[in-house]
């Protein structure tokens, strides 16, 4: 297959952990015989200090001429006291809201390898394998009026029925294809937004019998992530709550440098980037965990090209090298085999010529 991909590595270690993604997928595509172009473009801050906008033309040029998108993160000190529209973040939000990227599906999977890396129980841990399904261009994030003085600021939560309903009905088919069961998560104690939400939920529900649909409230379902995950099969909710509940979810697997993400819109097309962000406190140490790059563009592969096979090959690799034991600091259980990010991207590029060369010669036998 011949694809072009738009890579936006952004600031901080996105140029790091994007290098990382970018390289498994160019040992990919000469193992399975595919074509990818690359059209690397700038975003955030970087894009701020060359060409003035967090989102520059020549960047949605690049993103709208190809068939999928990889993005390392955005952010940093450097540009936090910059005027709104000036703010790296705000190339994230106006390229999601531009491709109208409503539904960003965050993965978040117990690896065997890594549970001695949580801070929760073992056996609290083992298993856990939900999906959180983010609102991701409504909500708090883009609501007006928005603005602040000396005095006072404002920001607008507000939901469109439209808008409610196509991320539930996303959500509904993703718990049909998995174990069925749906958490709806809301405030629908407190938000006139949440009450429009969940009243959706009930109604969509009818098209969906065979999905088991609970309610619950952000604050408990902040606590029962931590207390039973296991619990989980996909959650759906809001912009905001999704944020935050993702970021809290990641200590399940050992890492935020482990949680990969899919932000897709109804045709397929999709931007794929780790969850994390930009982690100025480690930036160009050779430090960053680079597997949740690596498995967002093993996310790309599987939703945006259909190749199953090449984005399991990923995954196994990643995890074959945490398996060994090898992983980057982040992942406290790692002892004295902490390697660097270009080790460890190394050592995935190895595993996948392994898993190759064995599945050839089996091949042969056949
Ligand atoms: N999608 C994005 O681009 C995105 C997401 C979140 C935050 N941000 C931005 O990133 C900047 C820093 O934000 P923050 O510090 O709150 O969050 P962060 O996710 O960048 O970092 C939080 C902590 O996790 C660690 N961490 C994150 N990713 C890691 C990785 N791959 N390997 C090892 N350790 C990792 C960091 O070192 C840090 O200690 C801010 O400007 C924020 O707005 C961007
Ligand atoms: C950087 C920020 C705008 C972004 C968000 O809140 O969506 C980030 O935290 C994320 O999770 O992708
Ligand atoms: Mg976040």
């Amino acid at each position: 297959m011949e694809k072009t991909i738009a890579v936006l590595p952004g600031d901080g270690i996105g140029p790091e952990v994007t290098e990382a993604a970018v390289k498994v997928l160019k040992s990919i595509a000469m193992r399975y015989g595919h074509t990818f172009h690359w059209k690397f473009a700038a975003i955030g801050g970087a894009a701020v200090d060359e060409f003035g906008s967090p989102l520059p033309k020549e960047t949605v040029e690049a993103c709208e001429a190809s068939d999928a998108i990889l993005l390392g993160a955005v952010g940093g000190p450097k540009w936090d006291n910059n005027p709104a529209e000036q703010r790296p973040e705000k190339g994230l939000l106006n390229i999601r809201k531009h491709f109208d990227l409503f539904a960003n599906v965050r993965p978040v999977k117990a690896v065997p390898a890594l549970l001695g890396s949580s801070p929760l129980k073992e056996e609290i841990a083992r298993e856990v394998d939900m999906v959180i399904v983010r609102e991701l261009t409504g909500g708090l994030y883009f609501g007006e009026p928005k603005r602040h003085n000396e005095n006072s600021a404002v920001d607008t939560l507000v939901y469109t029925r439209t808008e409610i309903e196509r991320i539930v009905d996303q959500a509904f088919e993703m718990a049909r294809s998995r174990r069925g069961k749906l958490a709806s998560v809301d405030k629908a104690n407190v938000l006139e937004s949440s009450k429009l939400w969940r009243k959706v939920v009930e109604e969509r529900k009818a098209g969906y019998p065979d999905v088991e649909v609970e309610h619950m409230l952000v604050d408990s379902a902040a606590m029962k992530l931590i207390t039973n995950p296991r619990a989980f099969d996909v959650l759906v909710t809001e912009n905001m709550f999704g944020d935050i509940l993702s970021d809290e979810a990641s200590v399940i697997t050992g890492s935020l440098g482990m949680l990969p993400s899919a932000s897709i819109r109804s045709d397929g097309f999709g931007l794929y980037e780790p969850v994390h962000g930009s982690a100025p406190d480690i930036a160009g140490q050779n430090k960053a965990n680079p597997s949740a790059a690596m498995l967002s563009a093993a996310m790309m592969l599987r939703q945006s090209f259909g190749m199953d096979s090449e984005a399991s090959s990923i995954e196994d690799a990643v995890m074959s090298v945490l398996e060994d034991g090898y992983c980057t600091g982040d992942l406290s259980a790692c002892g004295n085999k902490v390697i660097s990010t270009e080790r460890f991207v190394e050592k995935v590029i190895e595993e996948l010529e392994r898993e190759f060369v064995s599945e050839h010669i089996m091949f042969s036998y056949v």
